[in-house]
Parts: structure tokens; C-alpha cells; sequence
């Protein structure tokens, strides 16, 4: 893992543009923010180019996309792939209604995307995988993680980041495994929004984007775990706004101390 990107990130600054689910949209800022991107939210189609010029990247969230946000989605798109900025799509809840499924496949086979971010749930059901999704969250299957990741990368040519206790971070031909882990993270509802946000501004700042994934999974991960040595037991709330406190003072150094891959 480059930890180097940390350092860079930080002083970059790289504009993070994010079409965001209407739940979370706060904590994903502020911890963009804090991590030292520069976030941007955005809902309207005529200003897409203005901002894909400026930015570094662009996350697309389906947390609670509609048919009326579909021309913004598909402006915010277009634009990132004519000022040849990474996608990142976050699935969320594909695995639970057709609708979602349907949406990320059409901007799959449409679009140049980058990097795909969401939990098992959500890639199994892009990769094709028989699983019991359950709303936003992972829900329960059996198969090995790792496949299923490396088969959704395969299946749509680009990096896949399946997150869980284990993140697998996986290229048509590798997969990297994060073990660093808190369960006061999935806990908190956004920190997979933010996580995909978080490997957005480091596929800003890379070409190489299984190493914006790896990173922005070590860094998530690792703050996690940092936090949560300083809160009591499910102390949910106080561990979510500690970890932007984390994230803004996070250094290669604090990473690679206690990161675990494979
Ligand atoms: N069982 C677990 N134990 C430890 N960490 C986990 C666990 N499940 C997820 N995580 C971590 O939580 C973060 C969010 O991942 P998760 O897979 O929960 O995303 P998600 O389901 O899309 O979340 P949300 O939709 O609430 O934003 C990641 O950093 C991941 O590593
Ligand atoms: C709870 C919820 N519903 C749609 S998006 C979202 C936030 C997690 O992605
Ligand atoms: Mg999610």
C-alpha cells in the first residue's frame, strides 16, 4: 500500500464532486473534509461541466436515487468521462430492489467507471452471485469474498472494493485484503458512503486505482480502529464524530503502525 498518497492527498487537496444519498450527505463531507479532500455535493444538470472541470473525481451514490435525478446522474457522468475524471459508483442497496440493480447496470455498460465500492450484498448481486441481501446492508451468503470481488472486477473491467470486517480491494487479476476492522464502523450508517467517497479522492490523485482503493480502505479502516480505542463499548455516536477528529489528524506514520493486509 502507498502510504505516500496520504501525504499527497493532504496537500493536494483534490476536489471530490459527489452526487450523494439524501441521508448522509453531511458526515461524507465532513469526513472528506477532514481527511483534507475537498467535497462538493451537487443536484443540478447544468453545472456538471463547470464542476468536472474543477474536480479530481466524481462518487455517484444510488443510496436514494430516483427516475427525476437519472438526466443529473447521467449529466455528472458525461461530463467526468469527457474531462477524463475517475467514476466511483457505490451500489447501494443493488441486491435489494430491481430498480437499483437495474440503474447501476445501465451506468456500468454506459460510463468509464473507475473503481465500484459496496458490501457484499451489493457485489454479489453485480457479479451475479446468489446472496440474501437485506436493505443497505450486507445481509448473508455463502462463497468466498475474494471470488466474488475478482468476478465483479472481471465482469466490469475495473477495481472492486468489497468492504466487511475484511475489505477485499480486487483487479481483474489481484486481490488485496484490509483486516484492520471496528464494528463501531458499520455501525454508523454512511461509513460506506464514505469510504467509497474517501477512495474518490485518492482515485483523484492516481492513475493507479487498485492503490486509490487500497489506501482509502487502509485509511478508513485504520482510523476505525484508532477511534474506537478511545470510546466506550457502542458508544456509536461519539466514536462518528471522533472519527473525523481521527481523520483529521491521521498520518502515514499512525497507518502503518498498525495496518494488517494480505
Ligand atoms: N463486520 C464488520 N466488522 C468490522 N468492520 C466492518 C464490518 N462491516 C463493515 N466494516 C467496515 O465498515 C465500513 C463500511 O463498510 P460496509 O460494508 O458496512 O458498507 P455499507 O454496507 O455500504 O455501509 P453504509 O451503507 O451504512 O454506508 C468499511 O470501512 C468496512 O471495512
Ligand atoms: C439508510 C439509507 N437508505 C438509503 S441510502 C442510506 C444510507 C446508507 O448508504
Ligand atoms: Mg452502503
Amino acid at each position: 500500500m502507498d502510504l505516500s498518497l496520504l501525504t499527497e492527498l493532504q496537500a493536494t487537496q483534490p476536489v471530490v464532486v459527489n452526487y450523494a444519498n439524501f441521508v448522509t450527505p453531511n458526515f461524507v463531507a465532513n469526513g472528506l473534509n477532514a481527511l483534507g479532500a475537498s467535497p462538493i455535493m451537487t443536484q443540478e444538470a447544468t453545472e456538471t461541466e463547470d464542476l468536472l472541470r474543477i474536480a479530481s473525481a466524481l462518487v455517484i451514490n444510488l443510496g436514494t436515487i430516483n427516475q427525476q435525478h437519472e438526466p443529473l446522474v447521467w449529466a455528472l457522468c458525461q461530463s467526468a468521462a469527457k474531462a477524463n475524471k475517475p467514476i466511483i459508483l457505490d451500489p447501494v442497496a443493488a441486491g435489494a430492489t430491481a430498480y437499483r440493480l437495474m440503474t447501476a447496470l445501465r451506468l456500468l455498460k454506459e460510463f468509464p467507471i473507475a473503481i465500484i465500492r459496496g458490501n457484499s450484498g451489493e457485489i454479489a448481486a453485480l457479479a451475479g452471485v446468489d446472496w440474501q441481501a437485506k436493505g443497505i446492508d450486507a445481509g448473508e451468503g455463502a462463497g468466498d469474498l475474494a471470488n466474488i470481488a475478482k468476478t465483479c472486477a472481471q465482469k466490469y473491467h475495473c477495481t472492486v472494493v468489497l468492504s466487511g470486517e475484511t475489505d477485499y480491494i480486487a483487479t481483474e487479476d489481484n486481490v488485496t485484503l484490509v483486516l484492520n476492522n471496528t464494528t463501531l464502523l458499520p455501525a454508523v450508517v454512511g461509513s460506506g458512503d464514505l469510504l467509497s467517497s474517501i477512495i474518490g479522492a485518492f482515485s483523484g490523485i492516481t492513475d493507479n486505482y487498485d492503490e486509490a482503493a487500497q489506501i482509502g480502505c487502509g485509511v478508513l479502516a485504520c482510523a476505525g480502529e484508532i477511534t474506537s480505542e478511545n470510546v466506550g463499548d457502542n458508544a456509536t455516536g461519539t466514536f462518528s464524530i471522533r472519527l473525523l477528529d481521527t481523520l483529521s489528524r491521521l498520518t502515514p506514520d499512525k497507518i502503518k503502525k498498525i495496518l494488517k493486509t494480505r
